[in-house]
């Protein structure tokens, strides 16, 4: 008797037997309606085989096997094999988080055809730089597997290596996936290739498109009639029979890694689906992660350099470093910086303000009696937003309205403490009543539309100065953009995560790389009370190899990634002794001392330790080998499910954790 393996939508590491009389092995990847409990679910059929580890008499008949659509490939199958047994998520949940909603639904709405491209001749390309040229031909199509690092400086012209190659594969018969960071996948990216690629299929696959255009456009890039894919990290499976390339943009940047549900990272998914299907695959930035600048140095991908800007004109802009210890300021800000801005709006160009904290100020205070506006739920403080006259907390969402005086001792002189974007707007619009000043943050920019409005009208030339968060600092293009200024930036200089100095040089890197991009000359001002920092001289230096290595010499020493190897078991519940013991009889677990070359650390509370009301821990698992750790991660995970819990206690293992 046929009995189908059917993964479905569940925390379980299993797959469910089913009988299906006339069903052969034609139907492994089709969708199927199977009884479960006392209802229905829908499942993917994973294998047809002839009898089941169970008694037949005791399977269900499985229900109506949809046709729709094609079976799903066997190698769409081995990614997701690979993405469970990496992560230690469940098979099901990672096959079927693939799905768009509509086709995991158990009745699938009626399919509406693709509207066909209307035809306009191509925008021609231009004549490629020297080093453009260098890296687009290291690219051998047909070479098989090779990951290349593309570490081209800010306005290096990346986009244009990767369109080139677009182009070759396009030639070849080939699919292209494209994957980009949330915030730079904008219908301007869109109508970049699109305008460059005109008679060919072009389709975007991202978390905020309505469910009936990701199908629309999931359907299409599975049926091979897209040939290039834009997406952010859900598109890594994206099941694409003819792909040929993968070209991973800004490849450093944090939006890859999934931080919720199944903690993955969509770049090194990619990587593995690229050497499983013997495809090329390029990682691109100005400010590599240091993984991939670790395997560059190793030779494991190969490395391509573009040093200078592909505008001829262009030139890196000139980056100061400013003691503010020895400047009087004002709101924060140098008089350096004022004059600076001055210049600019004299000469009809646009200078941006970084400051990445949104928000009017970062609490509200009572000189009186020392009351600050905590969040109850968060061991948050709750953020001053003026605009609307709430306290919100940005770590869980809940908010109050500002009180009118201290609700602890009644005093009605309350003050804001510290500077976020609003209060900065606000000053620079008393100092500058002539400017049209733009604040750019998840406050005043909160969906696609409003991104794409924003971006327009900073394009169109309709502001003067931009005060905004990292948002602004991503691979934007503004050519009369010429000076940056940086706020702020000092408190992420001593952060207690190991990997806060990575990410405040890349994200300062590349906000400085926003200045000077066309012919007018740029300028980048950081405002500092640590001057001889060592990560400030390497971007007055605009040194990201000097400073990857200093920082990757100290995770050597220090045996931190990429170095050493880890994984993170993580337990929340509203108490955190429970959290604590939990984790506690996890380090305790006799299968630890089973594997070699496991190191377990003592649990301790996050760094934030509340979070809605929830107390969290966490305990680090580490290995020098790779394997080592991935032999013992099953089986921990296993003897963790065994641990006696407190029924609101959850807990989850993330694979190369990203924050601590
Ligand atoms: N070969 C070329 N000749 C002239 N201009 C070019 C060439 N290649 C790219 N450009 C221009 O250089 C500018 C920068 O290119 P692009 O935005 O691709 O840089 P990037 O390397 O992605 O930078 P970032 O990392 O800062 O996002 C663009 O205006 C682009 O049109
Ligand atoms: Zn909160």
């Amino acid at each position: 008797m046929p009995v189908l393996r059917v993964a479905l939508d569940l925390p379980l590491h299993r797959l469910f037997d089913y009988v299906a009389e006339a069903a052969s092995t034609a139907e492994i990847g089709l969708r199927v309606r199977v009884p479960f409990g006392r209802g229905e679910r829908l499942g993917v059929i994973v294998d047809v085989q002839d009898g089941s580890d169970w008694p037949l008499a005791q399977l269900k008949p499985a229900g109506e096997i949809l046709r729709d659509l094609p079976p799903l490939p066997a190698d769409f199958f081995r990614l997701c094999e690979f993405a469970s047994a990496y992560y230690q998520a469940p098979f099901g949940e990672v096959l079927l988080q693939a799905l768009p909603v509509g086709l995991k639904r158990l009745d699938p709405p009626t399919r509406r055809n693709t509207r066909a491209a209307k035809s306009t001749p191509p925008v021609a390309a231009p004549e490629l730089t020297e080093e453009q040229a260098v890296a687009v031909n290291a690219i051998d199509p047909a070479a098989g597997f090779a990951a290349h690092l593309l570490h081209g400086v800010t306005g290096s012209g990346k986009t244009e290596v990767y369109l080139r190659l677009i182009e070759r594969a396009l030639a070849a018969g080939q699919q292209v996936l494209l994957l980009v960071p949330e915030i730079n996948l904008t219908p301007q990216l869109e109508g970049r290739v699109r305008a460059r690629f005109p008679d060919t299929g072009v389709v975007s696959l991202h978390s905020e498109l309505a469910e009936a255009a990701r199908e629309r456009n999931w359907r299409a890039a599975f049926a091979g009639e897209a040939s290039i894919v834009l997406g952010t990290r859900l598109a890594i499976f994206t099941p694409l029979p003819r792909l040929g390339l993968i070209v991973i943009d800004e490849e450093h940047d944090p939006s890859f890694k999934q931080q919720d549900g199944m903690r993955y990272s969509a770049r090194d998914v990619a990587v593995f689906r690229a050497h499983q299907l013997g495809i090329p695959i390029l990682l691109g930035s100005a400010t590599p992660s240091l993984e991939s600048w670790a395997n560059a140095q190793s030779k494991r991908y190969g490395l391509l350099t573009l040093h200078e800007r592909a505008n001829p004109e262009a030139s890196l802009p000139a980056v100061h470093v400013l003691d503010t210890r020895k400047m009087a300021l004002q709101e924060g800000v140098s008089a350096a910086l004022v004059a600076g801005i001055k210049e600019r709006l004299a000469r009809g160009e646009q200078s941006l303000v970084f400051l990445n904290r949104r928000g009017y100020a970062p609490v509200l205070a009572c000189p009186a009696c020392g009351w600050i506006s905590r969040c109850t739920r968060c061991a948050a403080n709750m953020v001053l937003h003026l605009a609307d006259r709430r306290l919100r907390c940005h770590h869980c969402g809940c908010e109050h309205r500002v009180p009118k005086a201290c609700p602890t001792c009644g005093n009605q002189d309350i003050h804001p403490f510290g500077r976020g974007t609003q209060r900065l707007e606000d000053w620079l619009k008393e100092q500058f009543p002539e400017a049209r000043i733009l604040r750019v943050d998840r406050d005043s920019v909160k969906s696609r539309k409003q991104w794409e409005v924003m971006l327009e009208r900073i394009h169109g030339g309709e502001a003067d100065i931009l005060v905004g968060t990292q948002m602004l600092a991503k691979g934007h293009d503004f050519p009369k953009l010429t000076l940056v200024g940086v706020l702020g930036a000092d408190s992420a200089l001593f952060a207690a995560d190991w990997r806060a100095p990575e990410r405040l040089f890349a994200q300062l890197m590349q906000v400085a790389g926003r200045a000077g991009r066309a012919e007018l000359k740029g300028e980048v001002l950081i405002q500092t009370e640590y001057p001889d920092h060592p990560l400030y001289a390497a971007l007055v230096a605009h040194d990201y190899p000097g400073f990857a290595a200093t920082l990757l010499k100290e995770r050597e020493q220090a045996g931190f990634p990429p170095y050493a190897f880890q994984a993170m078991l993580r337990a929340e519940a509203p108490e955190m002794a429970d959290s604590i013991a939990f984790l506690q009889a996890a380090a305790a677990l006799p299968v630890i001392a089973e594997h070699e070359n496991i190191l377990i650390y003592d649990p301790i509370p996050m760094k934030m330790a509340r979070l809605a009301n929830l107390e969290r821990g966490q305990l680090l698992a580490e290995s020098y080998s790779r394997p080592a750790l991935q032999a013992f991660l099953p089986c921990w995970r296993e003897a963790i499910a065994g641990i006696k819990a407190p029924s609101k206690l959850r807990w989850h293992i993330e694979v190369d954790p990203f924050e601590f």
